[in-house]
Order: structure tokens, then sequence, then C-alpha cells
């Protein structure tokens, strides 16, 4: 019984193939290539409207230390006012707008993503949120501030310059010096200097690494020479800005060389 129908079935399929195939040699031979080729251009043009979205991120993050002044950049470039007044933050400030600078600016220009995450230690984890769709990392430094907090500041940035997700996709970092506003402010050379010590020094103390952190982390600089931030495989440049007189042209360049209009 159950051989008899799987012969009919058999019987069928075949009758169907031969009757597919005549029908195949009936279209004259160029409108079935022609066919072909649109299936499979369609098919090519989705793969890379795919690729493209996935590498076109306008997404810039800024982090740093508690009280660097992110809260205050963000609502510069958002509204081009400081707010004064911003107590620490408790969440992730996130939008995605026109920076005010460019309001005024004619054609087509693309709103930026902008992630403003909290300095508190216990927050921080938040970043990794963020980072798979990061074009840009802001590092904020208080600039007035700077020398009671440069060994907390360099601990940080160590841990983001050292992430498996920034080094491998070598997510560009600006180190933000902000509150240049005021004259005994440190200028960014100062930073840069302190920083690259610092962090130079915590290259050699941090060497005792777990198995699980060394899947995660990737090492910093070239062993044997003091760290400058050039060694780095993604790009890392200084810059000065102030938040509270939105005096910040380097931070809006930055954003705009890695968030294309
Ligand atoms: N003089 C001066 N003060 C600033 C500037 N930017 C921020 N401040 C002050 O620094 C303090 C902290 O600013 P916030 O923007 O709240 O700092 P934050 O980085 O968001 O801090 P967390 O949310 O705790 O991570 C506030 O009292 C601001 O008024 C600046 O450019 N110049
Ligand atoms: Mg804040």
């Amino acid at each position: 019984m159950e051989t008899d129908g799987l012969e009919q079935l058999k019987h069928q399929i075949q009758e169907w193939l031969q009757e597919a195939e005549k029908l195949i040699h009936q279209i004259p031979q160029t409108q079935l290539y022609a066919a072909i080729g649109a299936v499979l251009l369609t098919a090519f043009l989705l793969l890379l409207v795919r690729l493209f979205r996935r590498t076109k991120s306008n997404t810039v993050v800024l982090t740093g230390l508690s009280g660097s002044g992110k809260t205050v950049l963000y609502y510069q470039l958002r509204d081009g006012s400081s707010h004064q007044g911003t107590v620490t933050s408790m969440e992730p400030n996130e939008g995605t707008f026109v920076l005010h600078s460019e309001m005024s600016k004619m054609g087509k220009i693309k709103p930026v993503h902008i992630v403003d995450v909290p300095g508190h230690s216990r927050l921080r984890p938040k970043l990794d949120e963020f980072l798979p769709q990061a074009a840009g990392l802001v590092f904020v430094v208080d600039a007035l501030e700077f020398l009671p907090n440069c060994r907390a500041a360099s601990e940080y940035l160590y841990d983001i310059l050292t992430k498996a997700n920034v080094v491998r996709k070598k997510i560009p970092v600006l180190i933000l010096c902000n509150k240049v506003d005021k004259v005994t402010a440190h200028t960014k050379e100062f930073i840069r200097k302190q920083l690259e010590k610092e962090i130079d020094k915590l290259r050699t103390s941090r060497t005792a690494l777990s198995a699980a952190d060394i899947a995660n982390e990737c090492t910093l600089g070239i062993p044997g020479e003091a760290f400058a931030f050039f060694q780095c495989q993604n790009k890392v440049t200084v810059a000065e800005a102030s938040g509270l007189t939105g005096e910040m042209p380097q931070l809006e360049q930055f954003i705009r060389e890695h968030v294309k209009a």
C-alpha cells in the first residue's frame, strides 16, 4: 500500500518536473537570464544595505569620572545651553537630535545619537551596553580638578582603552579636557602627559591578569617603551572644551567626523 503511494508520488513529481522543463524551454533564453540576473542583483543589493547599515552608526558616547561635566556637555550639544546646576546622574542621558550648533545650517543634516554615561563606579558597566554601537567615544576630563583625580581618571581610561570592543573595532577616542573657561585649568598637553605617565604605571602593575581578563582585554602600547596614546590601535586625540560657555568646536568636529552627515 505504502510503496504504491510512494510510487505514485514519484510519478507525479516526475511529471511536474517534465512540465516545468518544457515551460522553461518555452521562455526565450534572454528573458531567463534577465530574470536570474534580477534575482542575483536584488540579493546583492540587500546584502550591501545590511553591511552599510551596520557600519554607519550615529552614536557618540560621553564617558569620564563623575563631575567632569558630561551632562552639561550633553545639554550644550542638544540645546545650546548648560542647564546649570546638574546633579550627579543616576541614569544615562540619551537622545537623538540635530546638534544645536548645526540648527541653522542649510541642507540635510543627520541627527546624532548622544549617550551620556554617568561616572559613578556602580553605573559604569552601562558603558558596555553602548560600546557595540559607538562610532566614537568622548572621555571627559575635569581640567580644573585634574591632579587629585588623575589616578582615578587614568584607571578608567585604561579600562576603556583595553576593552576588546574598543580595540578590535578601533573606536576613536577623544580625550576632552573640560572646564577650560577657568584660568586655573590645566592645558591639554599637561593632561595628556600626566595621563600617559599614569597609564604607563598601571600597565606594569596590571600584568598579573587572570585568564578571564585576558580573554576580554587587549594589551596597551608597545612592550618596553613608555606608553603614549599614539601607540594605540584606535585613534586617540586630545582636545579642550568648556561645557559651561558652550565653547567646544573640537567636540563638534569630532562628532561630525565620525557621524557623517
Ligand atoms: N567651570 C566649569 N564648570 C563646569 C563645566 N562643565 C561642568 N561644570 C560643572 O561641573 C559640575 C559637574 O557637571 P556634570 O555635567 O553634572 O558632571 P557629570 O560628568 O555629568 O557627572 P556625573 O553625572 O556624576 O557622572 C557641575 O557643577 C557643573 O556646573 C565647565 O565647562 N566649566
Ligand atoms: Mg551627569
